[in-house]
């Protein structure tokens, strides 16, 4: 098991958590984002350093700490072993409205513990919503097609990990599931086993992290959000400061446990170890959202031997667009894309249209909330004097050909 190993290992060994993964965002040479402003941290020798792993959760997933910590809590207990070896490593409830970072939270723990963001196995709760899709649960039951071949929606290799790395499962949209899987999550989360219904074959949760997000409550929230007495308490806030952000978080909190005792039975919600509550982003988080995927889109050219700076106007601009209070920062890489990426793109090729040359391009808003792109002098001074149409403020020619791609490719 997983955190048996843990126990024994000696630090060299590849896949401990805090490890990272070359590809991993956040690896030296990968595309996640700095180590954050104490500088890059030393790996401690001896494999797992709990303020490593949750100073990279809380350099990826902004403004959501307290579930970070839930996280760190929960790889911690299972690294030294304290976990029942009979259940999951860790049953994690996460809860709160659209696009504030659950998933991506879990993306983050997989780039951590496994070997990047994408190394989960997420089964869409949502797909599993009608009774003749729920089989693919379990599986095929014996006689029908596909029983002896045992397919389901798990990929048992990344749902079971091995001895130096634990599985990682999201069951995404828990609340959308039909009640037939619900019957059957409750014993993966109770024994850490699926009994395939061919009979024949188990799957074991046990070297697992399982996460379980949901909406549920968020509706509630949205509708407090209008509300007048919560405009007037923002209006409040802006004057008094923390307190007022605090009992509204108190009081999203609340709407969120009374939800969620609304919808599950008590014997789901005992089996869950800890559930974390994500909180609303707020203007301020989606700037520094916006900020991480400037940097990220930095850290990307710069591989390609150009240089993007952006001023906090940029940053200011993508937020504006690409942040919505009900849909959170799920627009925001879009955004990022069509409103940042592409203009820059446009102005590299028209920079060094077959060269690969060094570019330094800076970027700022305009105060008609489109991107100036424009070249800067190079130490060896070829970009400015090589791009002749690349004058401040002009658009592309293909401009909007390339966004219209860009959408089309994103849809
Ligand atoms: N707190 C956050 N920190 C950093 N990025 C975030 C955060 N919240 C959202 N994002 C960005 O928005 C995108 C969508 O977020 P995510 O998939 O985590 O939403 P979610 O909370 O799981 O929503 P849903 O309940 O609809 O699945 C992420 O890929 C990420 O780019």
């Amino acid at each position: 098991m997983y955190h048996d190993q843990n126990r024994r290992r000696n630090g060299d060994e590849p896949a401990a958590p805090g490890d990272v993964h070359p590809d991993a965002p956040g690896a030296p040479d990968g595309t996640g984002a700095s180590d954050g402003p104490g500088g890059p941290e030393q790996p401690t020798p001896g494999g797992f350093d709990p303020e490593r792993l949750s100073g990279r959760l809380r350099s990826r997933v902004l403004g959501q700490e307290p579930a970070v910590a839930a996280v760190v809590r929960a790889v911690v207990l299972a690294t030294a072993g304290a976990t029942d070896p009979q259940r999951p490593l860790a049953n994690l409830l996460l809860v709160g409205p659209t696009g504030v970072g659950k998933t991506e939270l879990v993306r983050q723990v997989a780039a951590e513990l496994r070997s990047g963001p994408d190394d989960l196995c997420r089964v869409d709760m949502n797909s599993l919503a009608q009774e003749h899709y729920a089989a693919s649960f379990t599986g095929a039951p014996p006689g029908y097609a596909g029983s002896k071949e045992a397919f389901t929606v798990f990929d048992r290799t990344t749902v079971e990990g091995d001895p130096y790395r634990p599985g990682i499962v999201l069951f995404d949209e828990v609340e959308k599931a039909h009640p037939t899987v619900l019957r059957a999550l409750l014993h993966v989360l109770d024994n850490g086993t699926l009994r395939l219904a061919n009979g024949q074959q188990t799957i074991s949760f046990r070297n697992s992290f399982v996460f379980l997000t949901s909406n549920l409550g968020s509706a509630e929230l949205a509708r407090r959000r209008d509300a007048r007495w919560r405009r007037a308490a923002d209006r409040l806030g802006a004057r008094s400061g923390a307190l007022t952000a605090r009992l509204a978080a108190k009081g999203n909190k609340d709407v969120l446990t009374a939800a969620l005792r609304g919808f599950f039975d008590t014997e789901f919600l005992n089996r869950i170890d800890e559930t974390a509550v994500f909180t609303e982003l707020d203007t301020a988080t989606a700037e520094r959202i916006a900020a991480l995927e400037i940097e990220l889109l930095r850290q990307r050219l710069s591989r390609r031997s150009v240089r993007l700076d952006a001023d906090a106007s940029v940053t200011a601009l993508l937020a504006e667009r690409g942040f919505d209070p009900v849909y959170g920062a799920r627009g925001l890489r879009r955004t990022v894309r069509t409103v940042l990426a592409a203009p820059v793109a446009d102005a590299v090729l028209r920079v060094r249209p077959s060269g690969g040359e060094p570019v330094h391009l800076r970027v700022r808003a305009g105060a008609d909330g489109e991107m100036r792109v424009t070249p800067q002098d190079t130490p060896d001074g070829t970009a400015g004097r090589e791009a002749p149409d690349a004058t401040e403020g002009r658009e592309a020619p293909d401009r909007e050909g390339a966004r219209d791609r860009a959408e089309a490719t994103d849809a």
